[in-house]
Order: C-alpha cells, then structure tokens, then sequence
C-alpha cells in the first residue's frame, strides 16, 4: 500500500489524560541557529537540535554550500567555511529551507540551484526572489517566482536598501535579515502591504542575530536594518517547540485532564507561547513553574473569537479545539496561511466537514460551529500539522483515522510513537 495512503487509528482516551511530556526542540530556532552558525566567524554548537525532516534539509543545504555541519550527536557541530556554488538544494517542504538559505547561497562562489517537494513549488517566493534581486544578486526563475530557481553566487553581495510586500509570509524579512550582516552595506529592509504575518518570528530573528553581536534597528514599524558586520559565534540551547505542544496541551484541555510540557520557557519569542491565552481564553487553566506549563482542562471548551495572524502556525490545532467547543469561533487573520505546506483554510474545511463539522472559509479565516462529529478517514495534504489537528479530533471522536501520520517528521520525529506513549502514560 502507498505510504501515504496508509491510515493510522488515532488514539481515543476513555478518560481524562494525566500526563508529562519532554517536546522535541524547535524547528524555528534550530534552523536559525544553523543558518547563523554557517555564516559565523568560528565554529559553534547547536545544543539539543531538532532532529526532524526541515532541519535536517537544513544541515543539508548548508553541507552542499561547503559548511561542516556534524549532526551525529544530540549537539550539532557547524563549522564555517567557504561557501561553494555549483550545488543543488532540496528545500523538501520547509519554508525556512526554501526561504532563508538563498540569500546564504548569494554569498557562494557559483550557481546553486533550488528545488523540493512537488507542492513547494506552489509556496510564494516570488517577494524573496525580488528582495535578493534589489539587493544586487542575479536569480534566474524564468519569471516563475516560485521553486525551481538558481542564485547566482558571486562570492559578494552589494545589499543596503530594499522595499518587498511580505504580507504573505514572515520568512521573506526573516530571510534577508539573517545573512544580511555578511552583506556589504548591510541590509535595510521595508515592508509595504498588508500586514506583515507572524511577527513574532521576526522578532526571534533579530533575537537570534544581536545574541551574536550583529546590530539590528527595528525600531520603525515595517522597517528592520542589519548593519554590516561579522557574525559572532555563540553555542545556543535550542527550545522545546511550543507549536508543537498544541495537541498535548489539547489531550489536557479536551478530556478535563491535566497535562504538562517540561522545560517550557519563562520568556520566548516562539508563537506558541500564544497557546498559554487560547487554552485559558477557551475554558482551560494554566500554570507555568521551573518544571513547564500545566494546562488543567474542564472538559467543555468555549468558542473563540481570536486573530491569529502573528500565530497562524497554531491555526489547525486551534480550529479542531473550536470544533469541541460550547459555542461559534471565528478564527481571523490568516489569509497568508494559504501559502502553507498546503492551503490549510480549505484542507481544515473539507476534513471537518467530512467528520460532520460545520466549518465554512472565510476571507482570512474560519467560522466554526459546533455540531455531532463522527470518525473517518482525515487526510493530511502531506502537512504535519493537519495530521495535528487529525490526533485532537481523535481526543474527542471515536473511530478517526489519520492519513499518512509519517508527515508529522517534517517538524517532530516520531510523532505517532510519542503521542501513544504520551497517552498511554496517563495516570
Ligand atoms: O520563520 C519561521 O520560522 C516561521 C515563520 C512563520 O511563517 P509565515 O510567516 O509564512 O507564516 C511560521 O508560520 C512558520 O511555521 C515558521
Ligand atoms: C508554516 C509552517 O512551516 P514552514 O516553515 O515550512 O513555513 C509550519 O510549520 O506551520
């Protein structure tokens, strides 16, 4: 049978779920720190990497570019060397891949050559492409503006000023802030458009790139400058991914169990940290200590009206949450999430649809009211985190069966096997 037709029982507790969780490290921050440790000025540790599918296309990438990135170990070791053209890129699915390593591969000393998955070469690019090509470097996508492509490296890049629309995703400013230190007059980048998405992962770029000593002025709204300069060498612990803590805090939320994630972090600049208001703003409890956050459930969940635009990651698993709840949610703000691994507003509508729910799409979002729901088949559209929103929807509903689990590596190895010990481990 094809793999991804294979379809995996999602587990249904019978009662509340007490629990504790160690999270895999985060796919944002560990894919900074490699970029920014390839571009250092020495070599340097990422502690507790992610080992999932985007990161490893990442240390990848950054391999074929001629870095020494040894990810034996839990600690992966980059060390920086000349960077080197006539390569080619698998970006896989991973935005960040397909987003932030070219403008690394301008600084190399030849073509290097960009594809991935058969659905990443309908992801927007074409801002980023533009952002590079104002800044003085050649791409040739034979007016695409999306994968295939080719940066021509030239060894150099002029940078200085740029103006791009990234009201369709974040990672285009991110992108050209994170190599645009190694830039000869820097980088000065502005926003005109709607609002940019998901600023909370710009913010942890420039958190990534001052940590290392690079100066960075963001001060106006729309407008992030990377001044010119080397890029300090730092090891860097990496988080737990607190994305990915959405379907435990759900078993919690969902059963009226009581669920904890280990090493949540004080203060964060990760967008999951926003699952710490949705729980409570939808009936739940939550209490962070030294040990993680504790997310106490009632076992009835309240309808949501929320604006997810700087969090749209969330928006799968919050919606299946909204499909539990007493009451409508409306769910805004997240136009942009169209341009995720698949167009998920549509891919959320049509499966909850098909479990009975009554979801319509709007302009930027979700209306969802609650109804019976019943078990079936829930496609996953190869995105690791409708099968997410696959698993709460088991919490819930008998009988759910998740296509192609497997997809959930692109961000969390082992994803099947941790949520059935997770699970079972209850107390
Ligand atoms: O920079 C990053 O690490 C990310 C930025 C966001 O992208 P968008 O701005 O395209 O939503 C987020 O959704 C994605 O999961 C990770
Ligand atoms: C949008 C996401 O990923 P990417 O980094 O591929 O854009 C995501 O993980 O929800």
């Amino acid at each position: 049978m094809n793999e991804h037709r294979t379809l995996w029982p999602a587990p249904h507790p019978t009662g509340p779920v007490r629990a504790t969780v160690r999270l895999p490290g985060s796919k944002s921050i560990t894919n900074r720190a490699l970029v920014l440790a390839a571009l250092s000025d020495g070599p340097s540790v990422v502690r507790q990497a992610l080992r999932s599918r985007d990161t490893r296309l990442m240390a990848d990438a950054l391999t074929e570019l001629g870095i020494g990135v040894d990810t034996t170990g839990v600690d992966w070791k980059v060390t920086p060397g000349r960077l080197r053209g006539r390569e080619t890129i698998d970006c896989g699915l991973a935005g960040t891949v397909m987003r932030f390593v070219p403008p690394v591969a301008a600084l190399a000393d030849g073509p290097v050559v960009f594809d991935g998955d058969p659905h990443a070469r309908l992801r927007p690019m074409h801002e980023i492409l533009q952002g590079l090509r104002g800044l003085g470097v050649v791409v040739e996508d034979e007016d695409r503006g999306s994968l295939p492509f080719t940066v021509v490296g030239t060894g150099r890049v002029r940078g200085g000023q740029v103006t791009i629309d990234a009201s369709a995703s974040s990672q285009f400013i991110s992108a050209l802030l994170l190599a645009g230190a190694r830039y000869d007059e820097g980088v000065d980048v502005r926003h005109e458009g709607k609002p940019v998405p998901s600023l909370p992962h710009i913010d942890m770029t420039v958190e990534q790139l001052r940590m290392r000593g690079v100066e960075v002025d963001d001060s106006d709204v729309n407008r992030w400058r990377v001044l010119p300069s080397a890029i300090r060498a730092v090891d860097v612990q990496v988080e737990p991914d607190l994305s990915n803590a959405a379907p435990f805090l759900a078993a919690g939320l969902v059963t009226g169990g009581s669920v904890t994630v280990l090493d949540w972090p004080r203060a964060t600049t990760q967008a999951g940290d926003a699952l710490r208001e949705i729980v409570t703003l939808m009936g739940g409890s939550t209490e962070l200590t030294d040990e993680g956050l504790t997310v106490t459930g009632s076992g009835t969940l309240h309808g949501l009206d929320y604006d997810l635009h700087d969090v749209g990651e969330l928006t799968p698993a919050v919606a299946a949450l909204c499909l539990m709840a007493d009451s409508p949610s409306h769910l805004r703000g997240i136009a942009h999430i169209r341009g995720h691994e698949t167009d998920r507003l549509a891919a959320l509508a049509t499966e909850f649809n098909s479990m009975g729910g009554h979801v319509t799409e709007t302009e930027d979002g979700l209306t969802i009211r609650p109804t019976a729901l019943n078990g079936g088949a829930f496609r996953t559209y190869a995105d690791h985190r409708m099968a997410h929103a696959g698993v709460i929807l088991g919490l819930a509903v008998d009988g759910v069966e998740v296509e192609n689990i497997a997809t959930t590596s692109k961000t969390f190895p082992d994803f099947a096997g941790v949520w059935s010990t997770f699970l079972g481990s209850s107390r």
